[in-house]
């Protein structure tokens, strides 16, 4: 599997003062059914942003991405418009480069990322906030059978995909495992800067 993670070019230093809360965990724990709760709650409140992802995929029900092919993807890339790019899945996926400019207006950027650019992010930015979703492994399973999205491609792969030290990275932690909107609660806690620090 390869994997690469780039922040835009020219943005060397720590980019601030808003926070940027980074919404990262294995396939199925729930990310984008919390971050669609999150942002509802969040929808009076003009400090707060949930970006659009760019995606090489359709969008879906599940996430509201802006789908491209790979071509315009890599074109939109080498114009400078994303903030960070990643690859997984077999998917290219990247930040647009406006959520700096919303984080030096003093807004919190909320985003669901690969915990493989954690450490970039944190580098890049002046206030992380990293919160994993977890699930048991057993939940996971049966949400990507029950979801049975097209473009996720082998689920068995997106089970075994391990990241070292994602949940170490963590500020805080949410076990999905009960109500999702109880649990959409906890991070709206976290976006909102109310939240608990592990
Ligand atoms: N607390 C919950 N209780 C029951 N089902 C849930 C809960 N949270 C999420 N789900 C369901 O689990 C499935 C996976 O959730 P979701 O797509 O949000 O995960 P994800 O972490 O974004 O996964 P991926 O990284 O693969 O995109 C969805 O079908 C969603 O409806
Ligand atoms: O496993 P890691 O690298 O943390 O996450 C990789 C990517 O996997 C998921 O993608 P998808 O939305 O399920 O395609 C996440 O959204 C993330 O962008």
């Amino acid at each position: 599997m390869s994997e690469t993670a780039t922040t835009a070019e020219g943005e060397a230093g720590a980019i601030g003062p808003g926070r940027l809360v980074l919404v990262v965990g294995p396939s199925g724990a729930g990310k984008d059914t919390l971050l669609r709760l999150a942002q509802a709650a969040c929808a009076d409140d003009p400090g707060v942003v949930f970006p659009r992802r760019i995606v090489t995929r359709p969008s879906s029900p599940d996430e509201d991405n802006i789908a491209v092919s790979p071509d315009e993807f890599d074109r939109a890339r080498d114009h400078g418009d994303f903030a960070m790019q990643w690859d997984a899945h077999g998917h290219s996926y990247a930040l647009p480069r406006e959520i700096n400019d919303h984080i030096r207006a003093g807004r919190t950027v909320v985003a669901n990322v690969s915990r493989t650019v954690i450490g970039a992010l944190r580098q890049t930015y002046a206030n992380v906030v990293v919160v994993a979703i977890t699930a048991p492994p057993e939940v996971l399973a049966r949400r990507l059978a029950a979801r049975a999205r097209q473009s996720d491609g082998n689920i068995a792969e997106r089970l075994t995909r391990s990241i070292d030290d994602a949940t170490a990275q963590a500020d805080v932690t949410i076990l999905n495992a009960g109500s999702a909107e109880d649990h959409s609660r906890e991070l709206v806690r976290v976006v909102r800067n109310e939240g608990r620090r592990e």
